[in-house]
């Protein structure tokens, strides 16, 4: 059988070289219009030989070169629908992901292929990667490697394949996407590493964020009507296809620190199920690049732009300036985002932001919840939290009594005390953020009771009940002694006008004597005075 084998491999050598040879041949001297027809009957030739389409779906849409490619939909949806097939079938898996640290999700390797069968049609999957056409020679691993799946099937199952099929694999690897799903933390990467391995805009870490809306202390009923809103939301693809608008929505959250506007957007993720793309303005270098980073934003998503207030606050990267036109932007800085142009890293506009929130642009992909936060609302350009951009405002205040019985029940599992009727009475009395109740609820030992805990909160509300009490005083002291400053200013200004008045009087009086003391002169025609006549030697 060696022998046999041995003796086989030069001839087919051989064969090859000879068909080789002449496909040359006819490449180079048959007419093109006799070239045409041949070919046309070889392609019938090997298609009534071989019966079988193939079908194949890239991993990037666009080209390569293409900054707006996108990692394609159908392609992941294929990819986790395979993943369950190709662990039983294939044998060289890559481990995927690591869901919840303690299963992996395997998929096949390269080049790997499965058998699938549906309808009793059998199919087959097989997953090629192709090099770039140019050779580079980097040190990186190639960034436009193409990845894709390929489908082969008869060509007589044709219909139901590209229909019902594609469109079962679609939906099912859909959910498993899902049940997969290890929600994600991204935060975008400077400008400058993009084009560094896997040219990636954003960098993220697994999201862990146990905030809930059932562990969020705010009044039950606005926190119901956000919950509303957000299943409103993520039921909207037709309705929002139907009334013409991008399906997203933008939230603002705005309140003093610590009053769990952070802590709501990890609550809204973990009840959406969506992903966190937390953009740090400051590393974006201008409006294109923030563009070019939405688009690299997939639906199901979270954008989030903390502290929109002084996100743009480029301190040191801005030209020198006026000391008052320092001091002006200092009292506002929203308005520093007005004259991006000046600033010499980050030339992102105030127009730039407007425009990534609801551009054209923004209406690539769906189902993304945009959310600013800030501490100063009034300071936001009407522009940027106007309806439409800012869909729902949400102010996160100070802890009221509802708010506490949540904290009590989360870090004390306490429903009810005897001191909690004098609690509900200092918070009505005082301002204290859910963050600092919360401080104050945490015991710090295993032996701290709840009891205690409580007194401390207590002590804590009074302490601050006190500090606001010497605080308006001392404000209102300030203030009564200013109206005085003004009252006495007042008084004193007719004293003055008086004064000036009299002045006036008395020197246009002197004036009148000092012109009495004139004489006329015959020497001088009468204009010299006394004095003058006897320094110009003139004698009267
Ligand atoms: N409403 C709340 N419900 C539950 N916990 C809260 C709430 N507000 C604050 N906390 C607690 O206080 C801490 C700080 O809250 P958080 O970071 O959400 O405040 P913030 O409003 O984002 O503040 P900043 O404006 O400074 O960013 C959180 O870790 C959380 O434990
Ligand atoms: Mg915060």
């Amino acid at each position: 059988m060696t022998m046999l084998m041995g003796a086989m491999w030069p001839q087919l050598g051989s064969l090859i070289g000879s068909v080789m040879f002449a496909y040359a041949i006819f490449q180079q001297y048959f007419p093109y219009e006799l070239r045409r027809p041949i070919q046309k009957y070889t392609q019938k030739l090997f298609g009534f030989l071989y019966p079988y389409i193939q079908i194949s779906f890239d991993e990037y849409s666009g080209g390569n070169n293409d900054w707006r490619r996108k990692r394609s939909e159908v392609y992941a949806a294929i990819q986790s629908y395979l993943s369950t097939k190709s662990s039983t079938e294939a044998k060289r898996l890559k481990a995927q992901d690591v869901k919840d640290n303690n299963s992996l999700v395997l998929a096949m390797d390269d080049n790997e292929e499965v058998t699938d069968e549906f309808q009793g049609i059998k199919l087959w999957w097989t997953l090629t990667k192709s090099a770039p056409r140019q050779p580079s020679f980097s040190i990186y691993p190639q960034s436009d490697e193409k990845s894709h799946y390929k489908l082969t099937f008869h060509r007589r199952h044709r219909d139901i394949i590209t229909g019902s099929y594609l469109d079962h694999v679609r939906k099912q690897g859909k959910a498993i996407a899902v049940s997969n799903r290890q929600r994600k933390l991204f935060i975008n990467n400077p400008a400058q590493n993009w084009h560094y391995y896997k040219a990636t805009k954003w960098s993220h870490v697994v999201f862990e964020h146990p905030a809930t809306f059932e562990t969020l202390a705010m009044e039950p009923k606005k926190k119901e009507e956000i919950v509303n809103d957000l299943i409103k939301f993520s039921k909207g693809k037709k309705y929002y296809a139907k009334v013409g608008k991008p399906w997203k929505r933008g939230y603002l959250l705005y309140g003093p620190p610590g009053t769990g506007k952070s802590t709501m957007i990890a609550a809204i993720s973990n009840f959406m199920n969506y992903d966190v793309y937390d953009l740090e303005l400051t590393a974006v270098k201008n409006n294109t690049e923030l563009r070019k980073l939405l688009i690299e934003t997939p639906n199901k998503a979270i954008i989030v732009i903390e502290d929109i207030d002084c996100s743009l606050d480029l301190t040191g990267q801005r030209k020198k300036k006026d000391k008052d036109e320092e001091d002006k932007e200092e009292k506002d800085p929203v308005s520093k985002m007005r004259d991006g142009e000046e600033t010499k890293k980050s030339e992102v506009t105030l127009s730039g932001l407007l425009n990534f929130i609801d551009g054209i642009w923004s209406a690539c992909g769906g189902e993304r919840i945009i959310v600013f936060t800030t501490n100063y609302v009034d300071k936001l350009d009407p522009a940027l939290i106007r309806r439409g951009r800012m869909d729902k405002h949400i102010e996160l205040s100070y802890c009221c009594y509802e708010a506490f019985k949540v904290l009590a029940r989360n870090y004390l599992d306490l429903e009810s005390h005897e001191l909690f009727g004098s609690i509900e009475r200092l918070l009505g009395e005082t301002n204290m953020t859910p963050a600092d109740v919360a401080e104050n609820l945490m015991p710090k030992s295993d032996e701290e009771s709840d009891e205690s805990c409580l007194k401390k909160l207590i002590e804590a509300l009074e302490a601050a009940k006190e500090e606001a009490r010497v605080k308006a005083e001392e404000e209102a002291k300030i203030r009564a002694e200013e109206e005085l400053k003004l009252k006495a200013e007042k008084e004193a200004k007719p004293k003055a006008e008086e004064e000036a008045k009299l002045k006036v009087e008395k020197e246009e009086k002197e004036k009148d004597e000092s012109a009495k003391d004139e004489v006329k002169c015959t020497h001088c025609n009468g204009t010299s005075t006394k004095q003058g006549a006897k320094e110009n030697g003139v004698i009267h």
